[in-house]
């Protein structure tokens, strides 16, 4: 069986005749963080819209467990998206539910063959697997920076995805609760086998979840390294050590 869960051959993402970025080739693998990162507007975003299905490519294919998700339909692009988890920036939590309400409305959508009762039993569970045990019927607004981001962790879980998506979890967090929020996916890869992929500027977070490192460059504007963070360390481009090492003694003790 193909290692890999995610594959994209030759892509160029962008919007409409504009490419941001071409010839991307790349393998995400079961069970591993993937952290994309680049400088500020190079199209990590942009790669990120292309991965979960949200932007069609202007070439080249991303295949999910070896199926090319474009070349098919709509109804069964939405059903291989199911196994897709995303975490956006501010959560993405509605603010007139509680935290359950909010978690139990995919589950709803999915799996209308739940009762009510089985529905919040599973929002119970997915809140104490983030760290928020017991939050059930806390609505948003009553939540800190850090637990909203669990939160809306906890609803990207709700359909056990096979592979989750963060773009810039850490925005907003101060130094612990980024610390605790990378432990937590850590948890997330280690636990439920998921994969991982992270676009993040954050280095102390880089130095603590990354498994394989995709760099894109704003210049060229293609992938310039590929790899394990030693390796990139080690032997990456110059442009790509001076972006992992800005900084490193405070990542030393970080
Ligand atoms: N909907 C859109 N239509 C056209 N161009 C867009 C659209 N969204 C983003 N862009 C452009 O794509 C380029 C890459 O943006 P993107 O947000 O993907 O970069 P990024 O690496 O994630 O940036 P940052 O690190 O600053 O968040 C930018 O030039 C941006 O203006």
């Amino acid at each position: 069986m193909d290692e890999a869960l995610l594959r994209v051959e030759n892509l160029s993402a962008g919007y409409g005749r504009k490419v941001i970025q071409h010839d991307l080739n790349f393998a995400i693998r079961r069970g591993e963080v993937f952290v994309v990162m680049g400088g500020s507007g190079c199209g990590k975003s942009t790669l990120l819209r292309h991965l979960i299905g949200l932007q069609a490519p202007l070439a080249g294919r991303v295949l999910f467990r070896g199926e090319d998700f474009w070349a098919n339909d709509e109804d069964r692009r939405a059903s291989l998206q199911r196994h897709f988890g995303v975490l956006y920036q501010n959560g993405a939590l509605w603010s007139g539910m509680t935290l359950a309400e909010n978690i139990a409305l995919p589950l709803a959508a999915y799996h209308p063959q739940l009762s009510r009762a089985e529905r919040a039993e599973l929002a119970a569970l997915k809140l104490a697997l983030v760290g928020l045990p017991g939050c059930d019927g806390l609505y948003p607004a009553e939540l800190s920076g850090g637990m909203r981001k669990r939160a809306g962790l906890a609803r990207a879980l709700a359909l056990d995805p096979e592979i989750l998506f963060f773009d810039e979890p850490s925005a907003g967090l101060d130094p612990l609760s980024c610390q605790a929020l990378d432990e937590l996916i850590l948890e997330l890869r280690d636990s439920l086998g998921a994969s991982i992929v992270l676009v993040t500027h954050e280095l102390p977070s880089i130095y603590r979840v990354a498994d394989t490192c995709l760099f894109l460059d704003n210049r060229t504007r293609t992938q310039i390294a590929l790899g394990p963070l030693r390796q990139l360390l080690d032997a990456g481009p110059p442009e790509v050590q001076r972006f992992l090492r800005r900084g490193e003694p405070a990542l030393q003790r970080a």
